[in-house]
């Protein structure tokens, strides 16, 4: 009978949802549902509770689950849901604290966030700014030289074919990095770049979506640690986190107050004008997750989603060809496409927002939790519900846009072909925005048009490509290696 009781007893007004079973609570159902994909399985979950907002348990913790515009968009903008849950494995890869922008929140994370944003931005994080835009331009020069077989690096480039993602990680690392520390990896560093790449790449696909089952039993983590995944979350991050780490070491070494040559010297500024033991949250570690963070996300998030835009192009060699004839026209072919060229190119752009709302790369986008008792949609959310913002199931939606299962990149035009107003939200919104979204779609833009200005896509072997939909689960989704043919197309 108690176990009854405890199985139906929900907090008063509460969304509609599935029971709570001893240990899991209702995540047993989850991983019954989809054991794959958490996205996939509270929306089907939804769908069978015939409702937009899902009301659930992970382990003990009040959880509700949204897959409607509106509620998302409600939970996103409003301040009292942009907090995030402190989860063992934040904790476990931070020194035992909440540090960074990921996982923070409360005034340590604004305190980051806005210190992060404002200084990066000096540097051209999140705007345009002449230097950066030169190197990233440089970047975009050698992936096409690398295509054009003009250097070797057999890992990337063999046969003719190009491996996605692989080959994409350096340009993003290095105009990050140039940000963060004013270093650029030459290409004969290829390796340490994609050892950075491949360590962000298994950070996030060793966490779960809804934080997974060590989140909600922490003690799993003592019994049976290697199962859990958690030794592998730290080290992976520990493998960015020391990188920085170093950077800072090297900087200490040679900084000068009055030359501040890039974010990092700006950080220490700030750390010795509080000075130490006044320091509120400007320390070394702090440092090393607010950076880290920026690190893993810069190589995993972007050649993701743009080996997801290649893949729907050899599915749809129509829509290759409809952008290539829009960038010769607008670009011709005696010079690579800058970002001033991007508001001219709004096909090139409709795939890259097509790409972004079909293979949406953080479909749960990151939990959420409630900082004070509130409601939503009728419901009372207690303060510390974990809310989910299902943003593949918004994407995925059919009453916003009619056929969601087909890659169109159309749906983002007018009748004049000009770009419309655009309601995904692949980025989030409000406060708990994406801090790289106008970083990740310059640089997704530029790389894209170049490649598809200067090469037919083919796939080298079609029998072997993965599905128009496919991807490696994680925190974010990631795509699986995929070798393309790049024909030079003059
Ligand atoms: C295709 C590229 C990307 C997509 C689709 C994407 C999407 C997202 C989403 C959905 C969130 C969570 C929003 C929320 O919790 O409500 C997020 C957070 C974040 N992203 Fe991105 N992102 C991308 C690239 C990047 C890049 C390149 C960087 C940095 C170099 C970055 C840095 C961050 C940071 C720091 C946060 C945490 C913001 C906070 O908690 O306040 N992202 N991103």
């Amino acid at each position: 009978k108690r176990l009854y009781h405890q199985a139906y007893e929900r907090p008063p007004n509460f969304p509609p949802g599935p029971p709570r079973l001893p240990i899991w609570g209702s995540y047993w159902l989850l991983l019954l549902e989809n054991y794959h994909f958490m996205h996939k399985a509270t929306l089907s979950m939804a769908r069978r509770y015939n409702t937009s907002l899902l009301g659930l348990f992970l382990g003990q913790f009040p959880t509700v689950v949204a897959t409607s515009y509106e509620h998302v968009r409600s939970i996103l903008t409003r301040p009292e849901f942009a907090g995030r849950p402190d989860l063992i494995q934040v904790r476990a890869r931070a020194f035992g604290e909440r540090l960074g922008v990921f996982f923070s929140d409360g005034l340590p994370w604004l305190e980051q966030k806005r210190f992060m944003l404002r200084n990066m931005r000096d540097f051209g994080f999140g705007r345009r700014f002449q230097r950066m835009e030169e190197v990233l331009h440089e970047e975009v020069g050698d992936l096409v030289a690398l295509a054009r077989g003009e250097w070797t690096d057999e890992i990337a480039m063999k046969d003719g074919c190009m491996k996605f993602p692989t080959a994409l990680y350096p340009s993003f690392i290095n105009v990050l990095w140039m940000m963060i520390a004013g270093q650029r990896f030459s290409r004969d560093q290829c390796d340490e770049l994609r050892a950075i790449a491949e360590a962000s790449n298994k950070f996030v696909q060793n966490l779960d979506q809804l934080g997974g089952a060590v989140a909600q039993t922490p003690w799993l983590a003592k019994i049976a640690p290697e199962a859990t995944g958690l030794p592998q979350t730290v080290r992976t991050s520990m493998y960015i986190t020391d990188y920085v780490k170093n950077a800072l070491e090297d900087h200490e070494r040679t900084y000068s107050e009055n030359h501040l040559r890039d974010f990092i010297d700006r950080y220490i500024k700030e750390m010795r004008k509080l000075g130490p033991g006044k320091e509120f949250s400007f320390t070394d570690k702090q440092l090393q997750l607010v950076a880290g963070d920026l690190l893993v996300a810069a190589p995993t998030t972007t050649s993701s989603t743009l080996t997801f835009a290649v893949r729907a192009l050899l599915y749809q060699p129509e829509v290759q060809r409809r952008s290539q004839e829009e960038l010769d026209r607008v670009v011709g072919r005696d010079r690579l496409p800058t970002l001033d060229d991007r508001f001219n190119l709004p096909y090139t752009e409709a795939i890259i927002r097509e790409t972004l709302r079909f293979n949406t790369l953080v479909p749960s986008a990151l939990p959420h939790q409630a900082l004070e008792d509130t409601t939503l949609g009728g419901y009372d959310i207690p303060k510390h519900t974990i809310v989910i913002c299902n943003l593949h199931a918004m994407h995925h939606d059919k009453e916003l846009w009619g056929d969601p299962e087909n890659f169109r990149p159309e749906r983002f035009l007018n009748e004049h072909g000009k770009l419309k107003r655009d309601i995904s939200l692949p980025f989030g919104a409000g406060k708990r925005l994406c801090a790289g979204e106008t970083f990740a779609r310059q640089g997704m833009f530029v790389v894209l048009a170049a490649l598809l200005q200067n090469f037919n896509f083919e796939a080298k072997d079609r029998s072997s490509l993965p599905p128009i939909d496919h991807a490696i689960n994680g925190l974010t989704l990631t795509s699986n290696n995929m070798w393309v043919r790049m024909i030079p197309r003059h």
